[in-house]
């Protein structure tokens, strides 16, 4: 029997990017190639600010084109991106309108709108979510009631791009669980949740775990595009589901933190935890794959480095500025980067020396300046959150790895290990298009399961370590946490 090597395709598209990854076991080790990259955003069209959902799959099948031309007939594909976003579809199967961005205003102030009859403590006891006021249950809330009426289904966003290449709609857990919708204990969508937004459950398509098998390309693809076979099968479709899968895991008792538009800091748990400290601090039981749960908090994270280099026009490059930040002192500034003021302001660099200027602070003005004081406060929050989940998990976090385009900023990854006084294991950069990749093998059957797969990973990536700088910056993170709890003023 021929030996068919078996090449894998991650498609993996997150907020501020998209690539297509063409992957293979070789020798025990993961090899990657990126094929195909493509920029994403959103645009405001028709009075609210919407991806371009028809240009990214328009890109993977180019994409896909570009895999078929190397000489790659026959491929398996996954695909992961961003959550919470979805496309209304009609009972033609035809898309309602471009999917609204969950930067755009529309969800402002819509968790008070939606609790004032329904206590937040129910929601999180029921769904161990976070609240983010732009999670689907509060988007659903504030949609257009007309076009909900004409709404056969709601798919997820990578459930709807699936849809379109093979014609098969399902819901795959660990996004459809960042609607807020999901019941913790039944593991289906909540009824009191969905009538609360008008949506019936038959809206959504059946609810599906990742490494389901999805199907086929559709072959009316193949008379305008020059496709390879393709079998699609249905990955941890999260992006970050997927980034924990390709998380390393080193260290006994580790966390990770998916380190690009967002900064998504964590551990994988095998049982939720939806305590009153967790509700407390906010944070969340997304689902991960296999059954495990990603107890995480979302961090603004790199994005307001990526509107920062925007609004410089793009004079500058991520190394760039990276490089410019190396030439700052850090800790100039304290700046609460989870503040709501940064998730989708007008102009970020205003928002961020207005902040400074508001607190009494030394206000950032040029790009090094800026970016190291965007890096010196990332790395302080991560430490801050680090703490906090040592004490809700109840015991202490012994390293962290960090993945994802972040994980290339040595500055933040050893600030971040000697203010937290944990190793700091970086890498890999790509770890979501690993994870996707890894589902896909598991269902095809090369690689047994996640535990298996992370040893491969870790055989098969540089991973970097840096390891804490003692007594570099005494007591620099209890004034950060002080300064968050308004204890200092910064004016005095
Ligand atoms: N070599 C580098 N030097 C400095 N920063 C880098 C480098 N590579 C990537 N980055 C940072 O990583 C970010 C992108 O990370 P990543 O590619 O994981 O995000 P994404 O997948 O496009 O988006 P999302 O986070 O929504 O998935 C950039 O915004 C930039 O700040
Ligand atoms: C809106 C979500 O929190 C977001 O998708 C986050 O999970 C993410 O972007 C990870 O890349
Ligand atoms: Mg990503």
């Amino acid at each position: 029997m021929e030996f068919m090597e078996k090449v894998y395709v991650a498609v993996d598209i997150g907020a501020s990017s998209g690539r297509l990854i063409l992957s293979k076991l070789v020798d025990h080790k993961l090899k990657l190639k990126e094929v195909h990259r493509f920029k994403n955003g959103f645009a405001n069209v028709q009075g609210h600010d919407r991806w371009d959902i028809d240009k990214l799959i328009a890109e993977i099948l180019i994409g896909l084109e570009k895999i078929k031309k190397a000489g790659y007939n026959a491929v398996t594909l996954g695909i992961d991106t961003w959550a919470v976003d979805y496309v209304l579809v009609d009972s033609q199967g035809k898309k309602l309108q471009d999917p609204v961005s969950y930067r755009d205003a529309r969800t402002e102030g819509s968790i008070e709108r939606l609790t004032t009859d329904l206590p937040k403590k129910y929601i999180y006891q029921k769904t161990g979510i976070q609240f983010l006021d732009f999670n689907t249950l509060y988007q659903l809330f504030e949609e257009d009631k007309e076009l909900l009426a004409k709404t056969d289904k709601i798919m997820m966003i990578p459930d709807y791009i699936g849809y379109v290449l093979t014609g098969t709609a399902v819901t795959e857990v660990t996004n459809a669980s960042t609607t807020q919708m999901l019941s913790l204990r039944e593991g289906l969508f909540d009824d009191h949740l969905l009538s609360k937004v008008n949506v019936k459950e038959s809206q959504f398509p059946k609810l599906v775990e990742a490494g389901t098998v999805l199907g086929n390309l559709k072959e009316e693809l193949k008379t305008t595009y020059d496709l390879p076979e393709t079998k699609i099968i249905t990955v941890a479709t999260h992006d970050t589901a997927s980034a924990v899968v390709g998380t390393p895991g080193i260290g006994q008792r580790w966390a990770y933190l998916s380190s690009g538009t967002w900064s998504l800091i964590g551990a994988e748990l095998n049982t939720p935890e939806n305590g009153e400290q967790a509700f407390r601090e906010n944070y969340t039981n997304e689902w991960g794959a296999y059954g495990t749960y990603r107890f995480l908090k979302n961090i603004m994270g790199l994005w307001i480095i990526q509107s920062i280099k925007r609004e410089l026009h793009d004079q500058y490059s991520f190394v760039e500025l990276a490089n410019l930040a190396e030439q700052e002192p850090p800790f100039q500034q304290f700046i609460d980067v989870n503040d709501q003021r940064f998730q989708n302001p007008a102009n970020m660099i205003s928002e961020i020396q207005a902040y400074c200027q508001e607190t009494g602070q030394r206000i950032p003005i040029t790009p090094g300046q800026l970016t190291m004081a965007v890096y010196s406060n990332l790395s302080l929050y991560y430490a801050n959150e680090l703490a906090i989940l040592d004490t809700i998990l109840n015991y202490r976090i012994d390293s962290l790895n960090i993945v994802g385009g972040g994980s290339n900023v040595k500055l933040m990854n050893q600030l971040t290990a000697t203010i937290a006084d944990v190793d700091v294991y970086a890498g890999p950069s790509e770890a979501t298009a690993v994870g996707n990749i890894i589902v896909q093998m598991i269902t095809e059957g090369d690689i047994l399961n996640v535990y298996l797969a992370r040893r491969i990973i870790s055989h098969s990536f540089e991973i970097k370590k840096f390891t804490p700088e003692k007594n570099k910056y005494p007591q620099i993170l209890q004034k950060y946490r002080d300064f968050l709890a308004n204890k200092i003023d910064m004016k005095g």
